[in-house]
């Protein structure tokens, strides 16, 4: 219940004053309802169904001024009394929905950008510990039943104002019978109660099973490739299978849960009402006008008693989400990367490009002894090209992680142009950095969009520029709409090659003084691969390039090397020297990847 009401406090802070305009509002609605019910008598008098002069005596002192009135403008005016009452309601009601519906999606737009920005701005080590399909249920599905909640909420706030003023009207006109009735309603709302229990608990099911449904359906659109070339459809379907049939079983669960509230309120409705006609006749006596417009009262009530149980159920149900999101509210609050305060005000503090790491230990799983990098120290001189090589799962991305300050080392210190790498010095130096990973990413828009997306000022000249230099000029110059065609989603119309080419000037656009290559051409044929370096090399002197390659080739031109091995570093020199080494990792690399050439 904590975290539904975190919500409802945040949006009392959000709308404020209106939130309170809304609630008299629809107390002044309710009002009007009441009074349009009342009317009815004095409407029925003229029918001749009652009489004026033998209504009870509170409905007479309301409407005894009637008797004065000459009998010609009697009826014109209570109709006409009526008419205003119910075109006033109507119109009140609208204006009232839509002031409802626009706090309502106010607030969902304020917690949707509040939510995806304090995700954003979260450390880099927070969303390795997170499963990306989470988040996107988090973000989709969930946040979707929290805002549904909020709805539910508004829904639940005017039916209790409805219900409150009409039964002070019923009050008014019968105090005895309306504590009658209000006593049987308490005993079935109150064995009611399990009904909402059961509905909490369907909302944890419901929550999980859509977060392994997510989980799932990502995985395995992410993997169709591989589910399609070795035949795992079969295996993948029947998961869906198993799992439909769960989520099949909860919704029926739900419907049936909904029905037996509706069962029950409807029966008693009907039980209450003859109960209450024979009790109100029998034993209380009471006039036929009475009971007639208290039958009127609460047979309007009735619904509104079912709706208030079916929102007080569904808020239950959605508790579970409102516990996640918020769950996930508080873990990036606490995992905020101080840098994103002022991401606004655009740090232009110039980076020079020079790293150094000292004595930097790392390890990502913290109960685990060994460090995934191990008193690392090393020198990355400004305006050189470095490369960064070693076998599979030495530690090459994870260093690239450190010296951008997306890992923080556990022991030692990275400094960048000589001063310690803080939160302070952060973003300038990822407003130096173009980073180019192994998994190029692009969005499903134009090329040129997705080149703007870094320098959104930079000129066709210079987007064509930044093209001849990724090797990509030739093959957008033919495609049909050039820079405006548009790539699929995630660049997959286009060649992985075409894509890395793509991000590769991208990352040039930006003109960084840092420029970052992970494995950033492992999909270029040999050609283009030897003139994407010979482009590199070009870059000496312009500023530093960091290379992750597999490929030893395409580092021959680079100043420095250093090879990485279980998180250590083994060997640090140029090319030609560490070249030279023999019996050393770098030359029996370089041996194991000529013998694969021939
Ligand atoms: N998010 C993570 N959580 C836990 N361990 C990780 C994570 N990322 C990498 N590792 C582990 O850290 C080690 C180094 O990984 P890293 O990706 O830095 O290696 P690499 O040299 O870049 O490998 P490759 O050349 O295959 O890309 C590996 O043993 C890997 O399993």
């Amino acid at each position: 219940m904590n975290a539904f009401l975190y919500y409802i406090k945040r949006m009392h802070h959000f709308a404020g004053k209106g939130l309170y305009v809304n609630v008299v509002g629809r107390a002044i609605v309710s009002l009007l309802e009441g009074a349009g019910i009342l009317l009815l008598i004095p409407l029925i008098s003229f029918g001749g169904f009652v009489q004026v002069e033998n209504v009870s005596g509170k409905i007479m002192e309301l409407f005894h001024f009637l008797t004065r009135i000459p009998e010609s403008f009697y009826l014109p005016l209570v109709l006409g009394l009526y008419l205003f009452i119910v075109v006033g309601q109507t119109f009140l009601q609208r204006y009232l929905s839509i002031r409802d519906a626009r706090i309502r999606e106010n607030f969902s737009r304020h917690l949707r950008l509040d939510i995806y920005s304090s995700l954003l701005n979260s450390r880099w080590s927070f969303f390795l510990q997170k499963r990306k399909s989470d988040l996107v249920n988090l973000l989709t599905t969930e946040l979707a039943r929290v805002l549904g909640a909020i709805n539910y909420f508004l829904q639940l706030l005017s039916h209790i104002i409805f219900t409150v003023i009409q039964i002070c009207i019923a009050l008014w006109l019968s105090a005895w019978l309306t504590l009658f009735i209000l006593a049987c309603g308490l005993v079935i709302g109150y064995c009611s109660k399990s009904l909402i229990k059961r509905s909490n608990k369907l909302g944890k099911q419901t929550s999980k099973l859509g977060e392994t449904y997510m989980a799932g359906i990502t995985d395995q659109i992410n993997g169709i490739k591989d589910i399609k070339s070795n035949t795992l459809e079969h295996n993948h379907v029947n998961w869906l299978q198993s799992l439909t049939e769960k989520m099949s079983e909860e919704q029926i669960n739900y419907v049936k849960l909904r029905s037996d509230s509706q069962l029950i309120y409807k029966l008693s409705s009907a039980c209450l009402i003859a109960l209450f006609i024979f009790i109100s006749l029998k034993t209380f006596s009471a006039q036929q006008d009475q009971v007639l417009l208290l039958i009127l009262i609460f047979s309007r009530l009735w619904p509104k008693f079912t709706s208030i149980q079916s929102n007080i159920e569904q808020i239950a149900a959605s508790i579970p989400s409102c516990r996640l999101v918020r769950e996930l509210l508080q873990e990036c609050q606490k995992e905020k990367e101080k840098v994103a305060v002022s991401i606004e005000t655009e740090n232009k503090t110039a980076i020079k490009g020079s790293f150094q790491c000292q004595n930097v230990s790392f390890r990502y799983n913290k109960t685990k002894e060994e460090c995934v990098l191990d008193n690392i120290n090393l020198h990355i001189l400004q305006n050189q090209i470095t490369a960064i090589v070693g076998p599979s799962g030495a530690g090459k991305s994870t260093l690239i992680d450190l010296l951008m300050g997306l890992n923080i080392p556990e022991k030692g210190e990275v400094l960048i142009d000589g001063s310690p790498l803080t939160e302070e010095n952060l973003l300038a130096l990822r407003n130096s950095i173009s980073y180019v990973s192994q998994d190029p990413f692009l969005f499903n828009t134009s090329i040129r969009e997705n080149l703007l997306m870094v320098k959104n000022t930079a000129s066709d000249e210079e987007i064509w520029e930044a093209l001849q230099f990724s090797q990509g000029y030739e093959f957008v110059k033919e495609l049909p709409h050039g820079l405006d065609t548009v790539i699929g989603d995630r660049g997959v119309r286009l060649s992985g090659g075409e894509r890395q080419r793509l991000v590769l000037a991208r990352a040039l656009l930006k003109k960084p003084s840092i420029l970052i290559l992970d494995e950033a051409t492992s999909a270029l044929d040999v050609r283009n691969e030897a003139k994407v370096s010979r482009a590199v090399e070009e870059l000496k002197g312009r500023m530093t390039v960091i290379i992750i390659a597999h490929r030893l080739s395409t580092i021959r031109n680079a100043d420095a090397v250093i090879v990485l091995e279980k998180g250590k570093i083994v060997q640090q020199g140029s090319y030609t020297q560490l070249s030279k080494e023999k019996g050393h990792l770098f030359n029996e690399l370089l041996q194991s990847q000529a013998q694969a050439v021939q």
